[in-house]
C-alpha cells in the first residue's frame, strides 16, 4: 500500500524536493495534503498534478484563489494538514516557527514525521520529542547532518558505547573571508552558498554558522546527547555530513552527493533504501576531503547557539526568534551582516525566562517578546 503524505511547506525548497522524490517513486506515495504560505500560484500547480485532497495557505494568501476539495487557511489550516486522519507520514518543511504546534498535535495522533524545519525542535525539542517518546511516535531527521547521524547510528551498539557525534559544516560563502570584511558582506554574497540550494533564510544562516548552532541544539533533542559530546568541523565539500566517534576509536561517517532529495528519500522510505540513480557518489572523482576547526572568533554565532542551547529553557527560543527578524533585516539592506550575531547576542542578554517547565504558552511569549526586541534594536541601529 502507497504511504500517504501530509507536507507541510510543499511550494519551499525541501517541499519541491519532497514532491521530486515522490515523482520518482509514484508506487510508494500518495500525496493527500499540502500546506502552504503565500505561493498560490505554485500551491495550485501541486494541486492539479498530485490531487491532495486537503490544502492550506497561511494568513494574508487569499484561500478562494486555490481550486481544491477542501481549502483553508492560517494557523488552524496547517494544523489540520498536519492532523489529517488519512496521513501516515507529515514533512515538516515550512521555516520558521508555524510548525511548533502543527508538529506536536501530528505526534499527539500518531504521525511518523519526517523533520526538515530546525527551528521547530530547537525551540521545542524538550515538548516534541518527550511527546514522540511516550507514544512512541518516529520523528526521522530530514536536516542532511541530522540523517547522517541516525545513519551512522545505524550500526549495531549500545549506547553506551557512543562518544561523540561531529556534524560537518561547509563554511558557508565566508569561510575564507578575513574578519574585517564581513561587516561589509552583500546580501547577493551570502546567498551564494557553496554546496547548497536552500531557502533565503537557512542559506543566511549557513553563512554565519548559526544554521551549524542550530544543528547542534537539534542533535541534543534527537539524538539525546548531552551537549559536550556534539562537535562541529568545517568540511567546505559537503560530502561528509556527519560522523559518529564510538568508544573504541571507530568513527563512522555518513557520505553522500550534497542533494537533499536523498535525506528526504531516506526519511519516506526508511528503513527501505530503493535504487537512486541520480544521487550517485562518485568517490574516485571526489579529490581531497578538507576539515579544520570552526573560527569562533570570525563566527561567534556557533558558541552563542551551543551556550543557548546548554542554557535551555527558553533561550533557544529566543535565539531562534532573534535571529529570523535579525536575517529579515539584513535580507531587506537594514542591518549588516555581523549585525545580525550582535542582535541575537544582545535579546539574549536581556532575555529572563519564565520560571516553570517550558510549555507552549511560554514559548510563544519569549517568540513575541524577542522578535519586539530585535526589532528595537535593529531599529536603533538603523538610526
Ligand atoms: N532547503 C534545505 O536544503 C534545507 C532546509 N532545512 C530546513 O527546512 C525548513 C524549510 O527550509 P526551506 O525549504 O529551505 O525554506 P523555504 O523558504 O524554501 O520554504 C519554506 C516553506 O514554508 C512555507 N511557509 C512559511 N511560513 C508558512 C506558514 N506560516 N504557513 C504555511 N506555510 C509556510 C513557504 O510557503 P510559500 O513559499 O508558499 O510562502 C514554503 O513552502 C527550514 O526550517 C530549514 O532550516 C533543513 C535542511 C536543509
Ligand atoms: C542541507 C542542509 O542540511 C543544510 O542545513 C546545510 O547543512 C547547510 O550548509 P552548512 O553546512 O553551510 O550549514
Ligand atoms: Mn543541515
Amino acid at each position: 500500500m502507497r504511504q500517504r503524505l501530509a507536507i507541510l511547506g510543499s511550494t519551499g525548497s525541501i517541499g519541491r524536493q519532497t514532491l521530486g522524490v515522490v515523482d520518482h517513486l509514484p508506487d510508494r506515495f500518495e500525496v493527500v495534503a499540502l500546506a502552504a504560505g503565500h505561493n498560490a500560484e505554485l500551491l495550485q500547480e501541486q494541486v492539479d498534478r498530485y490531487r491532495p485532497r486537503l490544502v492550506s495557505v497561511a494568513d494574508g494568501c487569499d484561500p478562494r484563489t486555490i481550486q481544491a476539495p477542501e481549502v483553508l487557511s492560517g494557523a488552524e489550516g496547517l494544523e489540520a494538514v498536519a492532523t489529517m486522519p488519512e496521513a501516515d507520514i507529515v514533512v515538516v518543511a515550512t521555516s520558521g516557527h508555524s510548525a511548533i504546534r502543527p508538529t506536536l498535535e501530528a505526534i499527539r495522533r500518531g504521525k511518523t514525521i519526517a523533520l526538515a524545519n530546525k527551528e521547530a525542535i530547537v525551540c521545542a525539542g524538550e515538548i516534541l520529542v518527550g511527546e514522540a517518546r511516550r507514544r512512541g511516535v518516529e520523528i526521522r531527521p530530514v536536516d542532511s547532518e541530522h540523517s547522517a547521524v541516525w545513519q551512522c547510528l545505524s550500526v549495531r551498539h549500545q549506547e553506551s558505547e557512543v562518544d561523540r557525534v561531529t556534524l560537518t559544516a561547509s563554511g558557508g560563502p565566508f569561510r575564507d573571508t578575513p574578519a574585517a570584511e564581513l561587516a561589509t558582506v552583500t546580501v547577493e554574497q551570502a546567498m551564494a552558498h557553496p554546496t547548497w540550494r536552500m531557502g533565503s533564510k537557512v542559506t543566511v544562516d549557513s553563512a554565519t554558522l548559526m544554521n551549524k548552532g542550530l544543528e547542534v541544539i537539534e542533535a541534543h533533542w534527537l539524538f539525546d546527547l548531552p551537549y559536550e559530546r556534539i562537535d562541529t568541523v568545517i568540511h567546505p565539500q559537503s560530502i561528509v555530513h556527519a560522523l559518529v566517534s564510538f568508544a573504541d576509536g571507530s568513527v563512522v561517517a555518513h557520505l553522500a552527493v550534497p542533494d537533499m532529495r536523498l535525506p528526504i528519500q531516506y526519511a519516506l522510505t526508511y528503513p527501505e533504501r530503493p535504487p537512486a540513480p541520480h544521487l550517485r557518489l562518485d568517490i574516485a572523482a571526489l579529490g581531497r576531503l578538507e576539515f579544520s576547526p570552526p573560527d569562533p572568533e570570525r563566527f561567534p554565532a556557533l558558541e552563542l547557539a551551543r551556550a543557548a542551547g546548554e542554557a535551555g529553557s527558553t533561550y533557544p527560543t529566543v535565539l531562534s526568534s532573534a535571529d529570523e527578524v535579525a536575517v529579515a533585516a539584513f535580507i531587506a539592506g537594514r542591518l549588516g551582516f555581523t549585525g545580525i550575531v550582535d542582535v541575537v547576542r544582545a535579546v539574549l542578554d536581556r532575555h529572563q525566562p519564565a520560571p516553570g517547565p517550558l510549555t507552549l504558552e511560554a514559548i510563544a511569549e519569549a517568540d513575541a517578546w524577542a522578535r519586539r526586541e530585535a526589532e528595537t534594536l535593529i531599529a536603533a541601529t538603523a538610526r
